[in-house]
């Protein structure tokens, strides 16, 4: 592997939106999942988590929301230390979290399950703002605001779960598998919405099973291997790297060997 490229992983502290550092991390008494990992996310960025199945990505989602307490190390948002609070408290300090697979309430409209989004801002004003800011963003969620968000497409949902989730003003949103389950259409249109929400002043922090998408979109990448950083840099020097994408993106040797079969195929467990 080519060696450690300046990125996400490496890069000193500085005017970091989310700072995850030295983060031990694993469920009940099972063995350690994330094991010393950092990651940092500068304004204005999209930063991308790719590596094999079981790598620890969408773990370190659920440590920057509070769903899981690291067993050690520090989580920093605008460089306040946040570490070991609660998903609410998270929240407030900025961190909004999409969950991974389809979190729209079908039953109600598009309207209802955005600002659900707002059910810790009391200012109604304030929500009445923030509203019309995300029905801007998300033309979609605008044109049916008014229907049932269970007759929207797959696409169409997740940019209401988009939606949602900025109705809080976060500093930065995690998104987990946005393009889970989607045509490749869909895919793009969800892809060139999280652009649009890190052009519109939120950054985002995602995990991708498309790892090459989520690359060509993304800022920064950092690529996980047994819950640490393998390597981490622009996400277009990562993408340009012909070991990392003969070992994560699928892409033949210049010998034409073959590929491996999936993006996220890991190099200890061919398929
Ligand atoms: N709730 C849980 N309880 C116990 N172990 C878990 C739990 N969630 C995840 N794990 C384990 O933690 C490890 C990392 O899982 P994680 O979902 O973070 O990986 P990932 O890189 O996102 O993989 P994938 O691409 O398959 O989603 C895996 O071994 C998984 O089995």
């Amino acid at each position: 592997m080519g060696s450690e490229q300046q990125g996400p992983g490496q890069q000193g502290a500085g005017e970091h939106l989310l700072e995850l550092v030295d983060i031990e991390a694993g469920y009940g008494r099972a063995a350690l999942v994330l094991r010393g990992l950092t990651v940092r996310v500068p304004p204005a960025s999209v930063v991308c988590l790719v590596g094999p199945n079981g790598a620890g990505k969408s773990t370190v989602l659920k440590v920057a929301s509070g769903m899981l307490a690291p067993r050690s190390g520090r989580i920093v948002v605008g460089g306040r230390d946040v570490t070991g609070r609660r998903p609410q408290q998270m929240l407030q300090a900025g961190l909004s979290h999409v969950l991974q697979g389809h979190s729209v309430f079908k039953e109600m409209s598009v309207a209802e399950n955005v600002l659900l989004g707002a059910y810790t801002v009391k200012d109604r004003s304030e929500v009445a703002e923030r509203a019309a800011f995300v029905r801007d963003l998300f033309p979609v969620v605008a044109q049916r605001w008014d229907s049932l968000a269970g007759v929207l497409s797959g696409g169409q949902q997740k940019q209401v779960e988009f939606a949602r989730s900025l109705m809080v003003s976060p500093r930065v949103v995690l998104l987990d598998e946005p393009s889970m389950g989607l045509d490749p259409r869909a895919t793009n249109t969800v892809f060139e919405q999280v652009l649009r929400m890190r052009d519109a002043g939120t950054a985002v922090l995602l995990v991708e099973q498309n790892a090459r998408h989520a690359l060509e979109t993304a800022d920064l990448g950092c690529v996980l291997d047994l819950g640490r950083v393998h390597v981490s840099g622009p996400a277009a020097d990562l993408l340009a790297d012909p070991q990392l994408g003969e070992l994560y993106l699928g892409q033949r040797r210049a010998s034409g060997s073959a590929p491996h079969p999936t993006t996220t195929t890991s190099p200890r467990e061919p398929a």
